[in-house]
């Protein structure tokens, strides 16, 4: 195994981190190679692109995003915003989870991108800013509602919980109410099943469906006050609620916790 192959099969520890170079320039686009690309359902993809060198990291601080740009169907230009779903601590690489859909102009891109082809990615962006220990306990409410998916939720705040928890200098728990319309719409299940049960204590997941499969014996509907009450910490000054969904469902989620006696202070919207 060469060097390159061994570090990007590591994780890093964190004073490896010194070595490192990030990657990403929030005034330019710079461009990566598509290294592999994972087909994980009819219309979602996980894409790596390797980093410049194979201790380089991409330099995105925990809950923020990048800016990518690619061509739509008629060769328009269009830059979207996206959560990687690997952390500074994955070497050499970082990984996109990407939801396609038939009409979206940034899915045609990445539809049609293949392996040995560059994406253009610019960045940080994004106003979470996070120390660990910052809070005792995270509430995390993602996702879509009625026929709104969200794709954004999922890889946003699976990243958060991810840095969070592999920080062995961080105690924080955190609890996460995950909501889609259907079962296959859940992004990255086995990444945050893996989580649960490597950090039972500390992470716990609900999930909330709007039209369930049989013998489902998560949540059904929109996300209500009283799940928010059973799978969320309760209102205190060292606990913070982050919400991440589409603007409705925002504005409910909002609305659900102003009434359980949230504080604005305890809310932290993406
Ligand atoms: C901070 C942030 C991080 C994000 N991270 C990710 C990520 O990691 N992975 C990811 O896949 N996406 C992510 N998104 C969403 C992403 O930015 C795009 O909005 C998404 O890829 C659709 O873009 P598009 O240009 O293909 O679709 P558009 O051209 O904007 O939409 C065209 C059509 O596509 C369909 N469509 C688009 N979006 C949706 C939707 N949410 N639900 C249902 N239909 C839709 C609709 O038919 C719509 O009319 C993130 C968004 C934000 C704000």
């Amino acid at each position: 195994m060469s060097f390159g192959e061994f570090s990007r099969s590591m994780r890093a520890p964190a004073h490896f981190l010194l070595w490192c170079t990030a990657c990403l320039d929030p005034e330019n686009f710079r461009d990566f190679e598509l290294v592999e690309r994972k087909q994980l359902s009819h219309n979602v993809a996980k894409f790596r692109f390797a980093l410049p060198i194979p201790t380089s990291s991409l330099g995105l601080p925990i809950g923020q995003h990048i800016s990518c740009r690619g061509k739509d169907s008629v060769g328009e230009e269009v830059i979207k915003p996206y959560t990687p779903t690997t952390l500074d601590s994955d070497l050499g690489h970082f990984e996109l989870v990407i939801k396609m859909y038939p009409q979206g102009r940034m899915s045609h891109h990445f539809r049609e991108l293949k392996v040995g082809d560059y994406l253009s990615v610019k960045g940080p962006k994004g106003r979470f800013r996070y120390q660990p220990g910052q809070v005792r306990a995270f509430g995390m409410i993602a996702g879509g509602s009625g026929i709104t998916p969200c794709s954004k939720s999922g890889p946003q705040l699976a990243s958060v919980a991810r840095a969070i928890l592999e920080n062995p200098k961080d105690a924080t728990k955190v609890h996460l109410i995950y909501a889609n319309v259907t079962y296959d719409d859940i992004l990255l299940k086995e990444e945050l099943e893996g989580l649960s049960e490597i950090y039972p204590d500390r992470f716990k997941v609900y999930y909330v469906l709007n039209q369930p499969p049989e013998n489902w014996n998560g949540g059904v509907g929109f996300v209500s006050k009283e799940m928010i009450q059973a799978h969320c910490p309760p209102p205190a000054e060292d606990i913070k609620i982050l919400r991440c969904g589409p603007p409705p469902m925002n504005k409910a989620m909002a609305a659900h916790l102003d009434e359980l006696g949230y504080s604005k202070e305890m809310q932290f919207q993406f």
